[in-house]
């Protein structure tokens, strides 16, 4: 970090092929020239893409003016927030860990350890099979990283599967936590950022912003252990404001057919995270102790094969509105259906799903 503000990234980095983009930012691989060693780049404009930063200076639309501010409070928000994992957290082995960080005129890079071993969901869906164990090893990865970002006074807010990457493809890789663009520092960052990030794992007082807290992150949690035991998400609606009142009252079921070969721990411990009162939750440092999540009682056996399908079928859809989200975004809602062809790439979508977009 000795250099921030002094040098060019590219005096130092050798920038590569892009591993993905997100509303604000693009990320790419870099090769340090130093020693050769590999790096994720994450590009955040400081001023929101499409946007210059002398039209910031013009008298702008009302529209562009507020995505400009977006995308600054953004930006503060997520390098204020990897400074602090620098400071107290890093290095963990499930918390991306922050190597440098550059500024220009426009935009601000920080350098990431590569992940290379994939999102959470995809590497599951690369699997024949899962069972209770591997999930219960998911949750056990994923609340080690928050016990240490909650120590340290900071709530995720954007807690959800494209968040969770392998550090690489090993079968033991670690499990990490990324993007803290909308996340929260007591006492230090403003919640300037409401209600954003995906309302799908949101807890209850998140979506009524009645409170920015750890409990929102175990919230998220409890959100992803359902959808890795049953292979859809618990809270479906067919209209957002019909999926916010679910949410807002903890209207979700454990009924259907493929939850009675679920232990009765893993539904527990689903019920203690997806409680509305968020003083209920386990902490952190009860989850890991939980004998379900730290393996003692998790079963091996295979899940049932329809949730395997299920889950698959899910993933894919998942990862369909996310570059659709992420081109809407970046395109200032102008969709061009051959790009986001592009973006989508493997996922085969109907008529009806590009029509619909
Ligand atoms: N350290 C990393 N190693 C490998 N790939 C990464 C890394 N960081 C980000 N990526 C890839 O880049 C994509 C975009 O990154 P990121 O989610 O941080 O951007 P974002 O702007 O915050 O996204 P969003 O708008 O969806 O929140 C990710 O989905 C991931 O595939």
């Amino acid at each position: 970090m000795s250099e921030y503000g002094r040098r060019a990234v590219s005096d130092d980095y050798q920038l590569g092929q892009v591993l993905g983009t997100g509303g604000f930012s693009v990320v790419r691989i870099g090769v340090r020239k130093e020693d050769r060693l590999q790096v994720a780049i994450k590009t955040l404009k400081k001023y929101g893409y499409g946007t210059g930063k002398g039209k910031r200076k013009g008298k702008g639309h009302a529209g562009s003016e507020a995505r400009m501010w977006q995308a600054e409070a953004l930006v503060t928000n997520e390098i204020l927030v990897m400074m602090r994992i620098v400071d107290y957290v890093s290095p963990h082995p499930n918390i991306i860990h922050l190597l440098d960080v550059y500024e220009d005129d426009d935009a601000v890079h920080l350098v990431l350890e590569l992940c290379r071993g994939g999102e959470l969901f995809d590497r599951i869906v690369e699997q024949e099979r899962y069972s209770e164990r591997d999930a219960a090893t998911v949750v056990g990865q994923i609340a080690a990283g928050l016990a240490a970002l909650h120590h340290c006074g900071i709530v995720h807010r954007d807690l959800k599967p494209e968040n969770c990457l392998y550090a690489d493809p090993h079968p033991e890789a670690p499990l990490k936590i990324m993007d803290f663009g909308l996340s929260h520092i007591h006492n230090v960052t403003n919640a300037v950022v409401g209600v954003f990030g995906s309302m799908d794992y949101m807890a209850p007082e998140q979506l009524n912003m009645s409170g920015t807290m750890p409990a929102n992150d175990r919230w998220s949690l409890g959100v992803i252990l359902y959808i890795l035991l049953c292979g859809y998400p618990p809270f479906r609606a067919k209209t957002t404001r019909d999926k916010q009142r679910r949410i807002l009252t903890g209207a979700y079921s454990m009924e259907e057919e493929s939850w009675g070969c679920i232990s009765l721990e893993a539904k527990e411990l689903i019920r203690g995270l997806l409680s509305v009162d968020p003083f209920v939750r386990p902490s952190a440092a009860e989850l890991l102790s939980h004998p379900w999540v730290s393996g003692e009682s998790a079963t091996r056996e295979l899940i049932h094969e329809a949730v395997f399908i299920r889950f698959q079928a899910f993933n894919a859809r998942r990862k369909f509105r996310a570059a659709a989200y992420a081109s809407i975004v970046r395109t200032k809602f102008q969709l061009r259906t051959k790009y986001l062809k592009e973006l989508i790439g493997d996922c085969i979508l109907t008529g009806a799903e590009l029509e619909d977009l």
